[in-house]
């Protein structure tokens, strides 16, 4: 164990306890907890709508994490590629709206970390039953850069992985409890970073499950977004102002297992 891991462990004894990982990232424990049970609530009505579902990446992987969405977009990924999309592939649907609750937590969890005026436009819900993973990648779809990421842990616990700017740089491995939230953006906005398989439990709230919330801000301002739409504006996917730009490497990154 490294001196940073063992610190890790220590901070995380009092859950409430946050923690700086690198500039413009941090974890704030417990921030969610409050808010778990209203949180649950919605992401059952989402999955209702949406269901949980195992992509397959662009390399032909079935990801062992299950995911929907809800939002104005959703993070999809097949054998053509992936993308954020207004349409539910699986239902041919728009995604489920984003409840106020979502919006709102993930607002307060990003000021919070010192990123103000966060406004999420996309949920990507991560479903992991004991053993599933996602291994190292970016969050790099999104056409709005400057937002953060923001992620909340419910249910079993995780270990998360914190790696740098390079995907060959030894990531840091801490726990993330239920109520956790991690916040990352500014120069720390496209650090790698992935989940250990998750270690068999029950929570008393998830059972047999660990449930991650990722808020993404995929489009930009309207006003920027106008400004250099004539450029990019053919990907059939999108609406003309939201194209975004690809990079096959990802979804495999996020690791079938
Ligand atoms: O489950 C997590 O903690 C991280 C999820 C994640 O990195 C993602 O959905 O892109
Ligand atoms: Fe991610």
């Amino acid at each position: 164990m490294t001196r940073h891991e063992a610190m890790a462990t220590d901070l995380f004894d009092d859950d409430r306890r946050d923690l700086v990982l690198a500039p413009g990232a941090m974890v704030l424990g417990g921030f969610a907890a409050d808010k778990a049970g209203a949180l649950l609530d919605a992401v059952a009505r989402i999955v209702a709508q949406a269901p949980l579902r195992h992509l397959v990446t662009p390399g032909g992987w079935r990801m062992s994490v299950a995911m929907t969405n809800c939002g104005r977009v959703g993070w999809v990924s097949d054998r053509r590629g992936y993308r954020y999309d207004a349409i539910d592939p699986e239902s041919g649907q728009p995604w489920p709206a984003m409840p106020p609750v979502f919006a709102e937590l993930a607002g307060a969890a990003a000021d919070a970390a010192g990123f103000a005026g966060f406004a999420p436009d996309c949920c990507l819900i991560n479903h992991y039953a004991p053993g599933a993973r996602l291994s190292l990648h970016q969050d790099r779809d999104e056409q709005d850069r400057t937002a953060p990421i923001v992620s909340i842990s419910l249910g079993l616990p995780a270990t998360f992985l914190w790696g740098g700017a390079r995907r060959g740089d030894r990531p840091r491995r801490l726990r993330l409890a239920h109520g956790d939230a991690v916040v990352w953006g500014g120069p720390a906005r496209f650090a790698f970073h992935g989940v250990d398989p998750i270690p068999d439990g029950t929570h008393p709230l998830t059972g047999r499950a660990r449930i991650n919330l990722t808020f993404r801000k995929v489009f930009r301002p309207a006003a920027y977004a106008s400004r250099t739409a004539s450029n990019r504006g053919r990907r059939r996917w999108f609406p003309p102002e939201t194209c975004l730009s690809g990079h096959a490497d990802i979804a495999d990154a996020r690791g079938a297992a």
